[in-house]
């Protein structure tokens, strides 16, 4: 696979998830009681054997220099092999702020072109899955494609958050795109794109050179749609578990997916690794259990306390649960404190969260509450579900 260049799409977008993406892009999001959400593109790209990984960032993009690091933990440092960040402001060609996907890969064609793949793999950074491009790039290889994107159905009626294409039923595992719309105002087809584009590298560079000056800045608005009917242009079919996570009620369900009996994420099997040295991480001893404790279906990490009752939840490393509180549903991210008899229901805590004693939060079956990364709840404070908490001021994570 030393012929082929991934580049990750990590800009996200400040909006995204409400308070949990003040400070951070998406991809860097706390996930499953020790991950990062771009943990999951980078392990696929590491057990796909490929080993050239750029990372478009942008937007808040310190959390993702500390948690990439050299790229070790994904066993991507040699002399042939390495993750790059390509911050705009290193782009060689231009320095502009990234004004979209299209244009984020455009500013940095110099770096496509010092390593000179056969192929680019163009991912994004912010969705749960496990895939072994292996297979997309055998089928591109086959059907003697240009560009293929891989599609994964999706049920859906009215306006569209994906783009939609209409794929040949020609072979198990794709076929020619026969039309494609970014997401459509009325439902067009089942196969949801999911921001995973092989391009052979010359076709990318020629539409990227006719497109983005053209102020075209994005692939699924302005270049996907212009493909049909005119270059070698395929749809790979994926048929596994694929998250989104565009909102808080998806990126809670994602978590949830790694509970129950049989899990539809399983961390071990799909071979997801993170960066373990993190100072969030490391140095933790082993979680412990007071006499009064009472745990179900739910992960526990190392440096974890529980006094408290937890039922269905991710605790990260570092979580204190007092006596008599009780967890349910709920993602409590690192060092989150909650003091003696407190209740929290179908929340998620960001980085270093204290509730107070006594202090309600959310509401079983309610919507989604969310508390930003260092706030304080005060005791006896109620917090109404589907309530947003900003950070506390001068926060880094
Ligand atoms: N300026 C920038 N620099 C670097 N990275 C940036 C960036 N702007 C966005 N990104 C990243 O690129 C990816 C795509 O994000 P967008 O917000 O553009 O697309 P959206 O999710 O709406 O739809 C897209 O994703 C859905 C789901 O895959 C598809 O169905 C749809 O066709 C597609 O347009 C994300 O990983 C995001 O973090």
């Amino acid at each position: 696979m030393d012929n082929i260049l991934a580049l990750i799409l990590a800009g996200g977008r400040v909006d995204e998830l409400g308070v949990l993406t003040h400070l951070r892009p998406k991809s860097t999001m706390p996930f499953g009681g020790l991950y990062r959400i771009i943990d999951f593109p980078l392990s696929n790209l590491m057990n796909s054997g490929i080993e050239r990984v750029g990372v478009l960032c942008q937007y808040r993009a310190s959390s993702l220099v500390e948690h990439i690091g050299n790229g070790s933990s994904w066993d991507m440092v040699g002399r042939n092999r390495g993750v790059t960040l390509l911050p705009p402001f290193q782009a060689l060609r231009a320095s502009d702020w990234y004004k979209g996907t299209a244009d984020a890969v455009y500013q940095n064609i110099d770096f496509i072109e010092s390593i000179k793949p056969e192929m680019v793999l163009i991912l994004s950074g912010d969705h749960i899955y496990r895939m072994d491009y292996r297979d997309m790039i055998s089928f591109h290889l086959e059907m003697g494609a240009e560009i293929t994107c891989a599609f994964v159905d999706r049920e859906a009626d009215g306006p569209s958050r994906f783009g939609e294409a209409k794929i040949e039923d020609s072979h198990p595992k794709g076929g020619r795109i026969l039309g494609y719309e970014e997401k459509p105002k009325t439902h067009y087809s089942n196969w949801a794109s999911m921001t995973v584009y092989l391009f052979n590298t010359q076709v990318l560079l020629e539409l990227l050179q006719e497109n983005v000056r053209d102020s075209s800045h994005e692939f699924g608005k302005d270049i996907m749609p212009k493909l049909v009917g005119r270059r070698r242009f395929f749809g790979y079919f994926f048929r596994g578990y694929w998250a989104y996570s565009r909102t808080l009620e998806e990126y809670w369900q994602a978590n949830m997916d790694l509970l129950g009996q049989e899990p539809k994420i399983d961390l071990d099997r799909w071979n997801i690794r993170t960066n373990l040295d993190h100072e969030a991480i490391r140095d933790r001893g082993p979680a412990s259990f007071g006499r009064h404790a009472q745990v179900t279906d739910s992960r526990i990490y190392n440096g974890v306390r529980v006094d408290g009752i937890v039922r269905r939840s991710i605790l990260f490393p570092g979580v204190v649960v007092g006596k008599g509180a009780v967890i349910e549903d709920s993602i409590l991210f690192f060092d989150t404190q909650i003091a003696p008899e407190a209740r929290v229901y179908r929340t998620i805590t960001d980085i270093g969260v204290t509730v107070g004693r006594g202090s309600i939060i959310g509401k079983k079956d309610g919507l989604i509450t969310t508390i930003g990364a260092g706030a304080t709840i005060s005791k006896d404070q109620v917090v109404p579900d589907g309530t947003e908490i900003g950070p506390a001021p001068g926060m880094r994570i």
